[in-house]
């Protein structure tokens, strides 16, 4: 019986980017399945975070072609593409540290009501935040801002969402908890994440793209990335 490939949501071809008068992105290509997630890995410095940037409308794309849902978002704003339904986690997460949690959700929201729509998945993805929902976002531990982070990408009816390094700097239980929950909300939404951890990638990811130099190099399951240890071993310099 054939299977029925997946839907291509967003598509990435080919594209070139500078950062002042840097050279960083060479030629990266990333097709991002429907209802999957999918892995950017690669070294440090290689083009990860530029790749997200770039596909948010955050760094000038020169040259290539980024389509949504068919439609190109080369040359346009990161506002525009955000109303387009894309929701971006940035790695350093970005919460407001003197706003409640309550607060920095609800300022996420883009259509009034937001927030009550979205508001029972949120909390039982991340049931902390209902319980810490008065205190400022300045008082949560890592983890907790990283799922208000996520959390607030979830207000507004966003179908890929674009996280970057969701596990960094966190302790082994609360990274747990992250991948269950990142699992758990892929069942209703896309996601293309950032991942330096190989582990926590293996356990999240459907597919991979490897990003080495400002260039992508290789592509496909991440299953069948976690046998090919010659691959990893070659960008990513682990057993
Ligand atoms: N503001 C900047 N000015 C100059 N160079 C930059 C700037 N931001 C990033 N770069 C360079 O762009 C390249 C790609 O950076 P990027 O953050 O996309 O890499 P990455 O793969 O996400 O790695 P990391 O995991 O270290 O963040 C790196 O060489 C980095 O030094």
């Amino acid at each position: 019986m054939n299977e029925k490939p997946a839907e291509t949501i967003l598509e990435v071809r080919d594209i070139h980017a500078f950062i002042g008068q840097f050279h960083i992105l060479e030629g990266v290509s990333v097709s991002v399945p429907k209802g999957a997630i999918t892995v950017l890995l690669g070294r440090n410095g290689a083009g990860k975070t530029t790749t997200l940037r770039s596909i948010m409308g955050l760094n000038n794309v020169t040259q290539g072609h980024i389509a949504y849902m068919g439609e190109s978002l080369v040359g346009r704003s990161a506002h525009h593409i955000a109303q387009k339904g894309i929701g971006y986690v940035p790695e350093h997460r970005a919460i407001f540290k003197e706003l409640s949690v309550r607060e920095n959700l609800q300022i996420a929201g883009r259509k009034r009501g937001d927030l009550e729509r979205s508001e029972d998945f949120i909390f039982e993805l991340f049931p902390d935040l209902k319980r810490l929902i008065h205190l400022p976002g300045g008082h949560l531990s890592g983890g907790q801002q990283q799922m208000l982070a996520i959390a607030r990408a979830l207000v507004p009816d966003n179908g890929l969402l674009l996280i970057d390094e969701p596990s960094e700097g966190l302790a082994p239980i609360i990274i747990q908890q992250l991948i269950s929950a990142i699992r758990t909300l892929a069942a209703n939404k896309t996601v293309l994440l950032v991942e330096q951890n190989f582990r926590v990638a293996s356990l999240l990811a459907d597919y991979y793209v490897i990003i080495d130099d400002g260039c992508s190099v290789a592509s496909g399951s991440m299953a069948d990335l976690t046998t090919d240890s010659a691959l990893v071993q070659r960008y990513l310099g682990v057993a």
